[in-house]
C-alpha cells in the first residue's frame, strides 16, 4: 500500500496533566503516515483524488489548539479517528513528540497506529 506523510508537523497548544502546563502552550510536534492508494490520485493528476496533507496538516493544527486534554494519549487517538473518518485513508500511524515535557531527553511522546474497520 502507498503511503502520504507529514513530517514534524509542529502546533502550539496547551497540553499536559500538571496545573503550570494549563497556563502557557507548549510546542507538540506530530509525525504522520497515512496508508491510500494513490493510483486514482496519480492517473487522474487531480488534488481531489489525493489525501491531501496540507489538508491534513490543517486539521491537526485546528483540533490540537482546540479543546485541552491533558495526555498526548487521548489527543493521538481522538487525532487517529478524524483522520480516519475524513480521509481516503485506511490505516494511520500518529507519533506525538513533546520537546520540553522532560529536561533530559532529547523529546518524549507517544506512537500509535489505527485501522479503519
Ligand atoms: N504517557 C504519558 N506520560 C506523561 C504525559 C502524557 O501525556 N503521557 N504527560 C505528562 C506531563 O503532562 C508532562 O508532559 C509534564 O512534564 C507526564 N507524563
Amino acid at each position: 500500500m502507498d503511503k502520504v506523510y507529514i513530517s514534524q508537523l509542529h502546533v502550539e497548544t496547551i497540553i499536559g496533566v500538571y496545573d503550570f502546563e494549563k497556563e502557557s502552550k507548549q510546542s507538540l510536534y506530530f509525525d504522520i503516515e497515512m496508508l491510500t492508494d494513490i493510483s486514482a490520485a496519480a492517473q487522474s493528476d487531480d488534488i481531489h483524488l489525493a489525501v491531501d496533507y496540507a489538508k491534513v496538516s490543517e486539521r491537526i493544527s485546528v483540533h490540537t489548539t482546540g479543546q485541552p486534554v491533558e495526555l498526548l494519549e487521548t489527543l493521538v487517538e481522538q487525532l487517529a479517528e478524524i483522520i480516519l473518518n475524513e480521509f481516503n485513508v485506511t490505516q494511520v500511524m500518529l507519533r506525538v513528540s513533546k520537546p520540553a515535557a522532560v529536561s533530559a531527553a532529547k523529546t518524549v511522546g507517544v506512537e500509535i497506529t489505527r485501522v479503519k474497520h
